[in-house]
């Protein structure tokens, strides 16, 4: 009998990492073998499951595992990635937030070991990212496209991950590049619209777990394209199926369209 699958978790005592946690121990086929925090975290010796307690000795959990799952943030999670090149553990990746040399060192740790990296894992945004490009495609003159997304308080970086991902799926159907054509925000005497940008909007408040909207607006009628999360489980589980997923891949970057099978060559 196949030994299950050790997989630890980077930033357990955070939201994400708790529901991580809850779904790995929900499934007979994977094992929890470590809970990764910072040194000065106040939840370090928290027990997490059987024989599990929360620690900052990175070493001895990569040690112990075959998959790292990392929801924590650039600073932290790229000394991380680091070492799982170095060691030969494989990584799912679902912070946000890097700047460019942050995805260059994750595409340079993807050529030493197997890497999933999205900005989401939920089964539903994978699929509005296809739905996007279709919609797109078809709605490629004479809309403007406006990308809103809400989320909780506490969350460090924006726009979204997400936003961002659904803004690179547009403007590569429409053929634009986003790093040139998106607008984050606008305030005073902005002039009108220019036809071949793509806005983003941001709201922060409350407990909100992830809204996202695409907005396609036309004379006469607007598209609009939304998801919404209820809970955090959905990430969560998303990022475990990606973990088994990685158990036949030695080295590579992934994404969440590669474990559901759902690439082709525009999303
Ligand atoms: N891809 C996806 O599907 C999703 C991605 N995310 C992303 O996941 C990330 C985390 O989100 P969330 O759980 O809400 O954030 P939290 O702040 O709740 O969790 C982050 C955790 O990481 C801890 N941490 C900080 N530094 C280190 C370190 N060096 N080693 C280990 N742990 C560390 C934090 O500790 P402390 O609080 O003490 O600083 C905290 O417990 C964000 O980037 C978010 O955008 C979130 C949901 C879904
Ligand atoms: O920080 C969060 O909470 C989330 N972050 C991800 C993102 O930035 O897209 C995914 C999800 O929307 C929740």
């Amino acid at each position: 009998m196949t030994p299950p699958l050790k997989i630890a978790i980077a930033g357990a005592g955070g939201r994400m990492g708790k529901t991580l946690i809850e779904a790995v121990v929900q499934r007979a086929d994977v094992l929890l073998s470590g809970a990764l925090e910072h040194a000065a975290s106040l939840v370090l010796g928290n027990s997490v499951a059987a024989n599990v307690r929360i620690s900052a000795d990175a070493g001895a959990v990569l040690k112990g595992c075959d998959v790292l799952i990392d929801f924590t943030r650039p600073d932290a999670s790229l000394p991380l990635i680091g070492a799982c090149a170095e060691h030969g553990v494989k990584m799912v990746i679902g912070t946000t937030g890097y700047d460019e040399a942050g995805k260059a060192a994750i595409r340079a740790a993807a050529e030493r070991t197997a890497i999933v990296f999205a900005a989401n894992y939920s089964v539903g945004v994978n699929l509005t990212f296809h739905i996007l490009d279709t919609v797109a495609r078809v709605l490629n003159e004479g809309y403007d496209v406006e990308i809103i997304e809400a989320h909780h308080r506490h969350k460090i970086d924006a726009p979204s991950g997400t936003a961002l991902r659904m803004g690179e799926v547009v403007a590569n159907a429409l053929g634009r590049d986003l790093r040139e054509c998106a607008v984050y925000g606008r305030e005073g005497q902005t002039g009108a619209r220019n036809g071949q940008t793509i806005g983003f909007a941001t709201v922060r408040g409350g407990d909100i777990v992830g809204d996202h909207t695409v907005l396609f607006a036309g004379e006469g009628e607007r598209v609009e394209i939304t998801h919404k999360a209820s809970g955090r489980m959905t990430f969560a589980a998303g990022a475990v199926r990606a973990a088994v997923w990685l158990a036949q891949r030695d080295k590579g970057l992934f994404d969440m369209q590669d474990v559901l099978g759902l690439r082709h060559d525009t999303v």
